[in-house]
């Protein structure tokens, strides 16, 4: 199931630097091993914004709330979900 998230990150202004660094840092490793693996397939910034766009492509609701969850970022983001489904308009979508 593709899934269109969007993030908000929104780290305390007061965050320790070290600290707030290791969060980016093991959210990039986490994040790239999910592409790696197929299951983010798409990130883009917001441009302008510490926020961006995904597409997820997971099993279920189940699959997508324990990836999320485990972002290290999680406890400091927005997170809003959109689950896709099929357009019959689109070409190669069938008749
Ligand atoms: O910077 C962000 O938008 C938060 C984020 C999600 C995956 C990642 O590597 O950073």
């Amino acid at each position: 199931m593709l899934y269109h998230v969007r993030m908000d990150v929104r780290l305390p202004p007061d965050l320790d630097p070290a600290e707030r660094a290791d969060l980016i840092t093991r959210e990039k490793a986490y994040s790239q091993k999910l592409q790696r693996a197929g299951k983010w397939p798409q990130l883009w910034r917001i441009a302008g914004e510490y926020a961006n766009f995904s597409i997820l492509d997971v099993a279920d609701h189940d699959e997508l709330h324990t990836l999320l969850s485990g972002l290290p970022l999680f406890p400091y983001m927005d997170i809003a979900v959109t689950p896709l489904a099929a357009h019959p308009s689109k070409v190669g979508a069938g008749s």
